[in-house]
């Protein structure tokens, strides 16, 4: 295992609290940046109410110094301005999935601007916080522009529990994370509004088609889409019952008030809401075709019925593959 190393984590969410809990368990120094006040005496944060911070774990919200890697856990709309303010030396590593609204950005750009001179990398891959947080074993990705970089970064912070495989896609790293969500959140309407086993699976294949195209005009690779952070994690939001993406969907589909569900964050983050406008929007840009990405931003967005999606998605002209 690697040397040692002070490790701060800005967000602590649900995903900064399993992070953190990874890294402490693994024998690191955490600092673990909340933006509220914290009640340091309970070790116990409100997202993972269940989980009692280790020991090496320091919650503050004065920001952390001196630490060697920094990562962020934030919701991606509120990485840039948490990054801007941050300082120090060491890589800078978003674990958020997701594209900015107004910027089309995705984390890597979004770090690049707010912190210049040093080293990006993201972390994505198939992880549902509770599991990590409890020492269970799961892998992802962790991508730099340069493999040299992604396999430097990722030997210091791979842990017994938590396998990291290198990779110098980005593109297709963060594509896949951001596209993922909202695939899963048509997943869980099909689930939802009864369209059955069948529906889900030919939905979580085409979106992937989707991804690939797009990830094709962007630059990204092919072979990414088929690692950790692409069918991966595809597979387990579309799949588990845990994902708050698969849910919002389910409670689209089974018509409940599921926007309001989806604005409300005290529940945690659901990132295929925010993302899918900005991604249909990011592949016109390109002219690239994304239905399922469409239908869904219209479903959240309340312009079209469950029932008239399935008429419109299983009307479209036969096609091969
Ligand atoms: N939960 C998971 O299983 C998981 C796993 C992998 C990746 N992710 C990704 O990690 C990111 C964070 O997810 P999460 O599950 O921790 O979400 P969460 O909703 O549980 O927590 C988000 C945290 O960010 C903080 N935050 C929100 N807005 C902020 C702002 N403007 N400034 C400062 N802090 C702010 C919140 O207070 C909270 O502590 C998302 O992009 C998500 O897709 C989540
Ligand atoms: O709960 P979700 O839908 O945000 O998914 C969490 C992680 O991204 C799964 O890898």
């Amino acid at each position: 295992m690697s040397a040692l190393r002070h490790i701060a984590i800005f967000g602590a969410g649900a995903w900064g609290i399993a992070l953190a809990q990874n890294f402490a368990r693994a024998g690191h120094k955490v600092t673990l940046w909340s933006r509220s006040p914290v009640d340091a005496a309970s070790r116990r944060l409100p997202r993972l109410p269940h989980v009692a911070l280790l020991p090496a774990v320091h919650v503050t919200n004065v920001m952390p110094e001196g630490a060697d890697d920094t990562l962020f856990a934030t919701p991606t709309h509120a990485l840039r301005d948490i990054a801007r303010v941050t300082s120090g030396r060491g890589p800078v590593i978003a674990c958020c999935k997701g594209l900015e609204r107004d910027t089309y950005a995705f984390p890597a750009d979004i770090l690049r601007a707010t912190c210049p001179g040093r080293d990006v990398a993201i972390l994505s891959g198939p992880n549902f916080a509770g599991e990590i947080a409890t020492g269970l074993p799961a892998a992802a990705t962790l991508a730099a522009s340069h493999l040299s970089m992604a396999e430097e970064i990722a030997s210091r912070l791979a842990t017994p529990r938590f396998r990291l495989y290198a990779s110098d896609d980005l593109t297709g790293v963060q594509l896949a994370g951001a596209a993922k969500n909202v695939i899963a959140i048509a997943a869980g309407i099909a689930i939802g509004a009864q369209l059955g086993e069948n529906a889900r699976a030919a939905l979580m294949t085409r979106g992937l088609a989707e991804m690939h195209r797009l990830n094709r005009a962007l630059g990204g690779q092919a072979k990414t889409l088929s690692g950790l952070s692409g069918m991966g994690d595809l597979i387990l939001t579309c799949t588990g019952p845990s994902s708050r993406n698969f849910r919002f969907g389910l409670a689209l589909g089974q018509n409940a008030d599921a926007r309001a569900l989806a604005l409300d964050e005290t529940h945690g983050i659901v990132e295929g809401c925010r993302t899918a406008p900005v991604l249909l929007k990011l592949a016109r840009r390109h002219a690239i075709d994304m239905p399922l990405v469409e239908t869904v931003s219209k479903l959240i967005a309340g312009d079209m019925s469950v029932t008239a999606a399935k008429a419109a998605l299983m009307s479209r002209p036969l096609a091969t593959e």
